[in-house]
C-alpha cells in the first residue's frame, strides 16, 4: 500500500523527530536524497549545468544544499532566488562555498532545473514573482521538483493558477495526497520518496498496489458453488440504451460472482452476447443499478435499494437519490458517479468537482451515508465514516470512452456480490479496470468491450506478480 499524509501530519512528525536530532539534520537528509536523484538523472555530474529556482523557505534551502553537493562534484550550479533578500542563509552559504553562484535571472540553458520555489508551506497558486521564474525554465530541460511541484496543493492536488510541471518529484518523509491526485498528480512526473526517518500515524490517502489487490481478489474455494460465490443482479439498460446493459453484464461476468442475473428490457441483447446470464428477478447478493436506465425508472431503483443487500448505484440511478433512504439501508451502498453526476448530487458544477476531487468525494460519501467512487482522471474512493481515501494508481485517459463506466460498475458489483466490502470492491474494481484499460489501449484508442475483454488478463497479472513478481506492473508512478 502506498500511503499519503497531510501537511499537518507531516509537520507534526517532523517536529517530533527534529526535537531528537541535531539542528538541520533533517534538511541534510532531504538534500542528500535530492542530490542523489539529480546526479542519477544527470549521469555525469562534472561539468553539468544545474539551475536552482529558490523560494524563500526551507524548500529553497533543500535545493541550495543539494546544489552545494552537486557543485562539490563539479557541476556548474546557478541559484536564482525569487527574492534575493529572503534566501535560506545556511543553504546559500553552503552553495557559494562549494563554488556555486547566485544569479538574478534564469540562464537560457540548463541540463537540469531544480524547483525549490515552495514545498509544503505553499498556499494557493504561485505568486507572480515565482511564476515568472517558472515561465523562464529553458525548453527541454528536465525539471526535478523538491518535495512537490511548486503550485500544487500538497493536501488536495488542487492547482490554482500557475504550477510547475516536473519530470521527477523527490518528496521527503512521506507522499502527500496532492502528489497522487489530479490535477496535482499529472504535474509530478516520476515520484521518488526519500526516507528521512519520520514515524507516521494512519494515512489520509492510500493507493493499493498489486499485492494488496491480489489479497482482495476473490477466489472460489474447493467446495464453492455458483450461489456461494455470489449472484450479482444487474438492473440496467433501456430500449434507448440496451448496450449499457450488455457492458455492465460484461463487467459483472468477469468480477468473481458465480452468476449474473439481468433485470430490465434489454434481455435479448444481453442473451445474444452472453447466454450464460440469468434473466429476471431472483435472489442476489448485490445489485448494480443504473447504467443506461434512461428516465422514469425511479420505482425500480427504489425497489433494488429496498433489498437488504449491497447496492451499487451508477449513472441514471443516481438521479434524485435521497440521502435519508441510503442512510436507512441495512447494507452498504456504493455510488459511482463521474464528475458531472457528482456535481448534480452535491449541487455544484462539474468544474468545481474536478478542481477539488478529494473534498468532493469525501463530502459525497459523508452526505449520502454511502461509499463513493468518483471516476475520472484520478479515481477516488471514500468511506462515509471517513478514514483514508483510496486513490487509484492505474488507468489511462483512453478509458474516457462511452460505456467504460458501465463495465466498471458491473465489475464492482460482482466484487460486492462475492463478499468484498464496498470500499474494497470499489477500489479493486477501479484498479483492475484501469489496468485492463491500459492493456487494451496500449497507446491507441479503445472501446468499452475491449476493457471487459482484458479484465481476465489484468486479474491474472495481478495475481501472478503478487505471487512470483513476474507481472508487468501497474503503477503510474
Ligand atoms: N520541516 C522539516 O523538518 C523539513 C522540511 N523540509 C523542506 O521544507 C519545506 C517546507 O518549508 P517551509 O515551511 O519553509 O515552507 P516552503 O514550502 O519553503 O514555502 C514557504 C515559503 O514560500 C512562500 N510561499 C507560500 N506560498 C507561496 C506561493 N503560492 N507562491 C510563492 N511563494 C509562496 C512563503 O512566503 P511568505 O508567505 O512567507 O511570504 C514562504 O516563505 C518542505 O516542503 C521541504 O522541502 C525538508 O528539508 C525536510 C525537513
Ligand atoms: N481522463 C481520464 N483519465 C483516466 N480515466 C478516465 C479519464 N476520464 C474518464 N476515465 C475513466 O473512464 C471511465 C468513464 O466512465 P463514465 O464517465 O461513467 O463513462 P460512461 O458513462 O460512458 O460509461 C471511468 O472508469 C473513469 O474513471
Ligand atoms: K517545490
Amino acid at each position: 500500500m502506498r500511503t499519503a499524509y497531510s501537511v499537518e501530519t507531516v509537520r507534526a512528525a517532523e517536529r517530533e523527530l527534529m526535537a531528537r536530532l541535531p539542528e538541520g539534520a533533517l534538511m541534510q537528509r532531504a538534500a542528500a536524497g535530492l542530490a542523489a536523484v539529480c546526479a542519477g538523472l544527470l549521469g555525469r555530474v562534472y561539468g553539468a549545468r544545474v539551475v536552482l529556482l529558490v523560494g524563500p523557505g526551507d524548500n529553497g534551502g533543500d535545493a541550495l544544499y543539494a546544489g552545494a553537493r552537486l557543485a562539490r562534484r563539479g557541476a556548474g550550479v546557478t541559484a536564482v532566488p525569487v527574492d534575493p533578500e529572503r534566501v535560506h542563509e545556511g543553504g546559500l552559504r553552503a552553495l557559494l562555498a562549494a563554488g556555486g553562484r547566485l544569479a538574478g535571472a534564469v540562464p537560457g540553458r540548463a541540463d537540469l532545473v531544480v524547483d525549490g520555489l515552495v514545498g509544503i508551506g505553499g498556499r494557493g497558486g504561485l505568486r507572480p514573482a515565482a511564476a515568472a521564474l517558472v515561465e523562464r525554465i529553458p525548453a527541454g530541460a528536465p525539471v526535478v521538483a523538491v518535495d512537490l511541484p511548486s503550485g500544487v496543493d500538497a493536501d488536495t492536488g488542487e492547482v490554482a493558477g500557475a504550477a510547475v510541471h516536473a519530470d521527477v518529484t523527490v518528496t521527503f518523509g512521506a507522499y502527500k495526497p496532492g502528489l497522487l491526485i489530479d490535477p496535482g498528480a499529472s504535474r509530478t512526473g516520476a515520484l521518488r520518496l526519500v526516507d528521512i526517518g519520520l514515524s507516521l500515524p494512519d494515512p489520509d490517502a492510500e493507493a493499493l498496489q498489486h499485492a494488496d489487490v491480489a489479497e482482495l481478489l476473490p477466489a472460489p474455494a474447493a467446495e464453492s458453488d455458483k450461489y456461494r460465490r455470489g449472484v450479482v443482479g444487474v438492473l440496467a439498460g433501456s430500449a434507448q440504451y440496451p448496450g449499457a446493459a450488455v457492458l455492465a453484464v460484461a463487467g459483472a461476468l468477469r468480477g468473481g460472482a458465480g452468476a449474473v442475473r439481468y433485470v430490465g428490457p434489454a434481455a435479448d441483447a444481453v442473451l445474444a452476447r452472453y447466454p450464460e446470464t440469468l434473466i429476471g428477478r431472483g435472489r442476489v447478493q448485490a445489485w448494480v443499478v443504473g447504467p443506461g436506465l434512461g428516465e422514469g425508472r425511479a420505482a425500480e431503483v427504489a425497489e433494488a435499494l429496498a433489498d437488504p443487500v449491497p447496492v451499487l448505484v451508477d449513472a441514471d440511478g443516481l438521479r434524485g437519490l435521497d440521502p435519508q433512504v441510503l442512510r436507512a439501508r441495512p447494507a452498504e451502498t456504493l455510488l459511482t458517479p463521474h464528475a458531472g453526476e457528482a456535481a448534480a448530487l452535491l449541487g455544484t458544477s462539474r468544474e468545481a468537482v474536478e478542481a477539488a476531487r478529494l473534498s468532493s468525494v469525501r463530502t459525497l460519501a459523508a452526505r449520502y451515508g454511502a461509499t463513493a467512487l468518483l471516476k475520472g482522471s484520478t479515481t477516488l474512493v471514500a468511506h462515509p465514516a471517513g478514514g483514508p481515501v483510496r486513490v487509484n494508481p492505474t488507468g489511462t485517459a483512453w478509458l474516457a470512452t462511452a460505456g467504460s463506466g458501465d463495465v466498471l460498475s458491473g465489475l464492482a458489483g460482482s466484487l460486492l456480490a462475492s463478499g468484498l466490502a464496498a470500499v474494497d470492491a470499489a477500489s479493486v474494481a477501479a484498479y483492475v479496470h484501469g489496468l485492463a484499460g491500459r492493456r487494451a489501449a496500449a497507446g491507441a484508442p479503445l472501446h468499452a468491450q475491449q476493457i471487459a475483454q482484458f479484465l481476465p488478463e489484468a486479474w491474472r497479472d495481478i495475481r501472478e506478480e503478487a505471487r512470483y513478481g513476474t507481472g508487468r506492473g501497474g503503477h503510474r508512478a
